[in-house]
């Protein structure tokens, strides 16, 4: 067992050929002679018929699959799913749940997942909602949950726990849970609520209490790392689709027609990037991870003229952690910070806005007409869709058995398909950011046919600098396989 100071609980195992796993913590770690009992699921009139229900223990997941011949094995995550043994009887269970962050589609649908797994798989009867976030672990009442309770939860946007951001108090927390008797803890939230939830866990193991606790990561920004993709990113980007085609519809019909259209996206443009590939209508997507500039040759004004004399129209669509630089940094609001210490933004699609509109004004040759649509939480505050639904209730299962197998301290999330129990430590030591050297910024490039913005200088710098293939670097998998 390995680990600094951040990942004290850190455990390394290395194989042949370069195979490192690195594992998650395990109730048995810290508590000697923990009694284990017969996964119950081997008995279930449903999951008794299905060949190997049960995933080996010794059953990996890759993070890098594009190989070579004589490459290294490289990194590996445990594999989630039902393990023969388990370390909790049926009426021992105490479970709770708590959403916090951001909302985000499929909160829902994973709290229902959560709630169903527990009680039809393994036979609990014993599970809390914790009401508004990470405080209301002991500043609210709990909530019974039940699979009735959570029966149609799925078709409704938000999270019916409530959520929250700001800080807590870890200690308060576990005085909580051990007050209470739970013995696991699911956890659903972005990259500050995964490292509350390794903090947590950390006390908990430091009090030697017999308490799973499972985060499962949620984002609309799709930006944690490790995981091919974060619940309701699909849903979001679906949703953004009607925007963009208002956008569409609106400069269409007018000449020289312009539609602005934001998307979140605080410090990656994922969900622009996407919403744009998927829409075929943007003219220009622009995200955090490009930089851009308005002025002068190569820049977007005079996009713009060249697109409205090809097209008669063009939509833009811009991430709302874009451009930031651009806009002055004297104005106050631009130190602004969250209740969880996240920075706010200036409206950079208001901005941009009125820096298109000026422009236009000041030059007479050419005048045009722009429509400026913000759909902020409109994309996030929906039920997730089919896709994202489906996804949620693996995601869920996941979390469920790892806890049941006395597995703690870790998240569940899908590595190149498979669902893998990663360490805390890997999922928020960076933000996963479009790559504007790889393949799929060239693809949205190609597709929109808008400038990169970028000086053959500037290229130079940024491929030597972008974070290598997976080929090199497991690290940048969720970009490259894409
Ligand atoms: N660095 C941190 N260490 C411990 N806890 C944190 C940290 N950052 C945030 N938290 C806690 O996690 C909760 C949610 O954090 P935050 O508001 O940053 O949302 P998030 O989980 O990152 O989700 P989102 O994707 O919406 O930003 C807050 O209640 C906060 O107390
Ligand atoms: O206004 P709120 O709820 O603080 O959240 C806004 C942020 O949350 C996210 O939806 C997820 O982090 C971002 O895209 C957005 O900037
Ligand atoms: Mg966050």
């Amino acid at each position: 067992m390995g680990g600094s100071s951040d990942t004290p609980f850190m455990k390394i195992v290395e194989g042949d050929n370069g195979y490192v796993l690195e594992d998650v913590p395990h109730l048995a770690d810290y508590i000697p002679d923990l009694p284990t009992y017969q996964n119950q699921l081997q008995h279930h009139p449903i999951y008794s018929a299905v060949r190997q229900y049960f995933v080996d223990v010794d059953d990996s997941v890759a993070q890098t699959v594009v190989v070579h011949k004589n490459g290294k094995k490289g990194t590996h995550f445990r594999r989630a799913g039902p393990r023969q043994k388990v370390y909790f009887e049926s009426n021992e269970i105490h479970a709770c749940i708590v959403t916090c962050g951001g909302l985000c589609p499929g909160l829902n649908t994973v709290i229902r997942e959560i709630v169903c797994g527990l009680c039809h798989m393994y036979g609990a009867t014993k599970v809390l909602g914790i009401d508004g976030g990470y405080r209301g672990f002991y500043s609210k009442n709990t909530v019974p949950l039940t699979p009735k309770v959570v029966n149609v939860i799925h078709k409704r946007g938000g999270t019916i726990l409530g959520t929250s951001r700001g800080g807590h108090d870890t200690s308060k927390i576990v005085d909580s849970i051990q007050d209470r008797g739970i013995n696991q803890v699911y956890v659903i939230g972005g990259d500050g609520t995964q490292k509350g939830t390794a903090r947590i866990y950390q006390e908990i193991r430091r009090r030697g209490l017999k308490v799973a606790v499972a985060g499962v990561p949620k984002t609309i920004d799709n930006d944690i790392p490790v995981i091919d993709k974060s619940f309701g990113f699909d849903s979001a980007v679906e949703e953004a689709q009607r925007a963009i085609n208002a956008a569409h519809v609106e400069a269409e019909s007018v000449e020289n027609g312009i539609g602005v259209v934001k998307l979140m996206g605080r410090n990656s443009g994922f969900i622009a990037m996407y919403a744009t590939l998927a829409s075929r209508d943007v003219d220009c997507c622009l995200i955090p991870e490009s930089p851009f500039y308005l002025e002068g040759e190569g820049g977007l004004f005079e996009f713009i003229v060249e697109r409205l004399r090809e097209n008669g129209h063009m939509v833009i669509v811009i991430a709302e952690g874009a451009g930031q630089d651009l806009i002055s940094a004297s104005l106050q609001s631009m130190e602004k910070k969250d209740a969880s210490g996240n920075r706010l933004f200036q409206d950079v699609g208001l901005w941009l806005t009125h820096k298109i509109k000026d422009h236009f004004a000041a030059d007479h040759k050419l005048s045009i007409t722009l429509k400026y649509i913000d759909p902020t939480y409109m994309i996030r505050a929906i039920p997730s869709n089919a896709s994202d639904n489906v996804y949620c209730t693996l995601l869920a299962h996941s979390a469920v058995h790892g806890a049941m197998a006395g597995y703690t301290g870790f998240t569940v999330g899908p590595v190149n398909g498979r669902h893998a129990y990663i360490p805390f430590n890997r999922i928020t030591e960076k933000q996963n950011k479009v790559v504007i050297t790889d393949r799929m910024w060239a693809r949205l490039l190609s597709s929109t046919d808008q400038p990169s913005f970028l000086s053959p200088k500037e290229i130079k710098h940024v491929s030597e600098t972008a974070a290598p293939t997976q080929l090199l670097d497991a690290d940048s998998s969720k970009e490259v396989r894409q």
